[in-house]
């Protein structure tokens, strides 16, 4: 057997045919990839094409004429054999695609040894999932989710040999009730099609179940809640799909479907939001009082718009300018050394994120299940707010690219408190404006950011209805302030805006989980375009 430069071997190396010539084609195991090269290149092609190992998503024996083009002498001279490599191909902007190679020899056993060869790693893959549990929204987004799903995804899931149990929902809460009942343990992954709305119903569905599993109460804002390792695939089908784009870099569900088949793992935070000892819900992307809880109330009512309504009523409240003032006290994060300010976002393999990780397993080891640093100090601020955003990851979707808080990280155990204080329309304006743009949106007196490990509110309803119970007057709902008739001070509650729900108690109380549930993904890749896609796309140009 050859051995490549440092001495190392090699599993496989054969001359094998590819279009109408003869490459190199190498299995290096140690560097995790396969490898093909045209020995005698022209001099601007000197390069590998490779693709790890990691990326490949099937092989398969092909039978030669059917998909071969014309390869001269060699079809006359014998009978061929041949097999093709699916792989994955990164496309700009995050996207990915599903490739193919096809390798020819004429000695079978050399065909079948290859085949055999990448069958055997594929195998040791062992992150990949193998049987998962699959729901549709039919009604989520524009209405697409079982199209997407059937002419999209499910092709993809067959040729990677992944067996599926699909489950079409008739009604909201159908995967969440039905992930509390079935067994969830024989599954490698629950795969949900539809939006954040949809996510959100598998992720209660199964942090839920884990809880009662393991005997957790989740009443409790103080529990330690139990990680859950079955990972979550989004195929995004939804209006927003903020938590696809945030973890994967584009809603695409070609790209969403290979990140599942290669098994990716991200794992990523989870707020808990409970109201005077009751559960109310969890949240990982958007906790919005004020503008985008008033934008969701009001969506809601124009959900046959699809994702149109978002605009609408965005227009709607923008206009309304309404605030509100309440008290808000909160626990820095002082366990991550990041800032929101900071300029470096979280990305694949970021070491903020790794550092959190350590920190929890660390936690884990020494205190149990218990729960640590109750007692440490809170920070008060009271006002009058448009806005108040706490995201536990940045929010991006393609209407803000880089989202609410582009530096704030999917797996450091905080979330960024974003306090948009009464300012003029214009102003809000051009707060607004900065999602879509690079400038930096915090840049404003009126804006402050802080990262937060938990966090209360109280609107200043809640806490006049509670020092001053016998004041009819003051519970009087839709009323606006007796000083100022004419100004857009709204003594009436907003509603919590808790990743596109609405939630029914204004007051609550939040808690960042680190790392509570897990992902199909990888984060967001640094943006450079692939090496060996790179190479095998300008040697296809040439073949
Ligand atoms: N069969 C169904 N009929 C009615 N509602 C459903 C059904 N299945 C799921 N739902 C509910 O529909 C809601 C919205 O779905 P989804 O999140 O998929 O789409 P969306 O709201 O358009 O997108 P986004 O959440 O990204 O803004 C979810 O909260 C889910 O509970
Ligand atoms: C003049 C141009 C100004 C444009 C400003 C655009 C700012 C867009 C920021 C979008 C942030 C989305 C945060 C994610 C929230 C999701 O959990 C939630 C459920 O899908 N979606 C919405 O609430 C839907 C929220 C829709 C908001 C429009
Ligand atoms: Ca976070």
């Amino acid at each position: 057997m050859e051995r490549l430069p440092g001495g190392r071997r090699p599993r496989l190396v054969s001359s094998l045919g590819l279009g109408r010539r003869s490459w190199e084609v190498t299995l290096d195991e140690e560097r995790g990839r396969l490898a093909w090269r045209d020995p005698r290149p022209p001099r601007r092609l000197r390069e590998n094409c490779f693709v790890p190992i990691s990326e490949i998503i099937a092989v398969e024996e092909t039978e030669f004429n059917k998909k071969q083009r014309n390869i001269g002498r060699w079809q006359k001279m014998a009978k061929l054999h041949a097999f093709t490599v699916y792989y994955v191909k990164k496309a700009r902007n995050h996207r990915w695609r599903c490739s193919d190679v096809t390798f020819w020899c004429v000695e079978e056993h050399l065909c079948n040894q290859w085949i055999q060869a990448l069958k055997e790693l594929l195998e040791m893959q062992k992150s990949r999932p193998k049987q998962l549990l699959v729901y549709i929204n039919p009604y989520g987004g524009k209405r697409q989710g079982k199209r997407i799903y059937e002419q999209k995804v499910a092709p993809l899931f067959s040729l990677a040999s992944i067996s599926t149990d699909v489950v079409i929902t008739e009604h909201a809460n159908h995967a969440k009730d039905n992930l509390l009942e079935v067994n969830i343990y024989k599954y490698d992954g629950v795969v949900c099609v539809g939006g954040d709305g949809m996510f959100s119903e598998v992720m209660h569905g199964l942090i839920g179940r884990i809880q009662k599993d393991s005997g957790i109460d989740q009443n409790n804002p103080k529990a330690s809640l139990v990680q859950c390792n079955i990972r979550i695939g989004i195929i995004p089908a939804g209006s927003t799909d903020c938590i696809c784009y945030s973890t994967v870099g584009i809603s695409d569900p070609v790209t969403s479907a290979l990140h599942i088949i290669v098994g990716d793992c991200q794992p990523l935070d989870v707020s808990s939001v409970h109201h005077n000892n009751t559960f109310l819900k969890y949240s990982v992307s958007l906790l919005g009082y004020g503008f985008y809880g008033d934008i969701l109330k009001d969506s809601e009512k124009k959900r046959w718009m699809g994702p149109m309504r978002y605009d609408y009523s965005g227009f709607k409240t923008f206009l309304s300018h309404h605030y509100y003032e309440g008290t808000i006290a909160y626990q820095p994060a002082k366990h991550t050394h990041g800032s929101p300010r900071d300029k470096e976002s979280c990305r694949t393999g970021c070491h903020i994120c790794k550092k959190s990780e350590k920190q929890l397993a660390e936690q884990n080891k020494e205190h149990g299940l218990k729960h640590e640093g109750g007692e440490e100090e809170w920070k008060v601020i009271k006002g009058k707010f448009l806005a108040i955003n706490a995201v536990s990851m940045s929010c991006a979707c393609p209407r803000s690219p880089k989202g609410l808080s582009p530096a704030a990280h999917l797996a450091d155990g905080s979330a960024d408190l974003i306090l948009v204080r009464k300012c003029s329309r214009f102003d809000f304006l051009r707060y607004l404006v900065r999602h879509t743009n690079q400038d930096d949106q915090f840049d404003f007196p009126f804006v402050d950011v802080y990262r937060v490990k938990c966090f209360q509110f109280t609107s200043k309803l809640s806490e006049d209805n509670e020092s001053n119970v016998m004041d009819i007057g003051k519970k009087r709902f839709g009323q606006f302030c007796r000083d100022h008739p004419a100004c857009c001070c709204n003594i009436v509650n907003s509603t919590w805006n808790c990743d596109g729900e609405t939630l029914d108690s204004s007051a609550i109380e939040v808690r960042v989980h680190c790392q509570l549930m897990k992902l199909f993904a990888r984060g967001i890749e640094e943006n450079c375009k692939d090496e060996a896609a790179h190479s095998q796309s300008s040697i296809e140009q040439l073949l």
